[in-house]
């Protein structure tokens, strides 16, 4: 239960923090999340959180992954070959046994695979944009085996508290602030993290 705790509290908390950060300076992404929500919303009868509801969340979930690609809060892991690996992306080959440093921000911001890389666009994640994609392009919980057990948990958790923020506030940019990315075990910032909440 400690490791659980300790795995996804920091990661999750990352990922609020910077999707509400790039919702701020997004307000088109904002407002199409808002219609979405109304939408939802609109045809359920009522604003409580349910599994339908959630589930129907496809943007707000699109722009959850759009962040995860942008500012992965895990930025490197550790994987070991268990057989001899051919990489995708040159003629190398991982020797089975060898251990390898997996970045994923560097894949995610890798313009082959997302052009312009520094934009925010959640539209990346959309079902007709992602089918062409190879799998191991998008890498933010990890993969294989060990890859992490709380995706699915962390991804419900923070498309919960995203959407209940949106609904009822504007999220605007605080224009002083910029992020002071610190590299430790998770990708966190020096300054915290300034936004402004406007409620609607
Ligand atoms: C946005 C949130 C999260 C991110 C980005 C994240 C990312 C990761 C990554 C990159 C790994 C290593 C995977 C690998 O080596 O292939 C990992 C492992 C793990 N994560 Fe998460 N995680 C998140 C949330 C959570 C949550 C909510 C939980 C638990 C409720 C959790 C529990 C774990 C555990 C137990 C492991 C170790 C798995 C193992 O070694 O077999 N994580 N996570």
């Amino acid at each position: 239960m400690l490791t659980f705790l300790l795995a996804g509290f920091d990661s999750s908390a990352i990922t609020l923090q910077f999707a509400l950060y790039f919702l701020a300076k997004n307000i088109l992404v904002q407002e199409k999340a808002l219609r979405e929500l109304q939408n939802i919303f609109d045809a359920a009868g009522s604003t409580a959180m349910t599994s339908d509801t959630l589930q129907r969340m496809q943007y707000v979930e699109m722009t959850v992954y759009e962040t995860l690609r942008m500012h992965p809060p895990v930025f490197l892991y550790i994987k070991k070959a268990g057989v001899d690996t051919p990489l995708v992306s040159s003629d190398l080959v991982v020797p089975a046994g060898a251990s390898v440093i997996v970045s994923p921000r560097t894949v995610h911001m890798d313009p082959k695979l997302y052009p312009d890389p520094h934009v925010f666009d959640p539209e990346r994640f959309s079902p007709a944009n992602s089918a062409e994609r190879h799998p191991l392009a998008f890498i933010p919980f990890g993969a294989g085996k060990r890859a992490c057990p709380g995706r699915k948990y962390a991804i419900l958790s923070l498309k919960t508290v995203i959407s209940k923020v949106i609904w009822n506030f504007r999220i605007l940019p605080d224009e002083t602030y910029e992020p002071e990315l610190l590299w430790g075990l998770t990708m966190v910032t020096a300054n915290g993290m300034r936004i402004k909440l406007l409620k609607r």
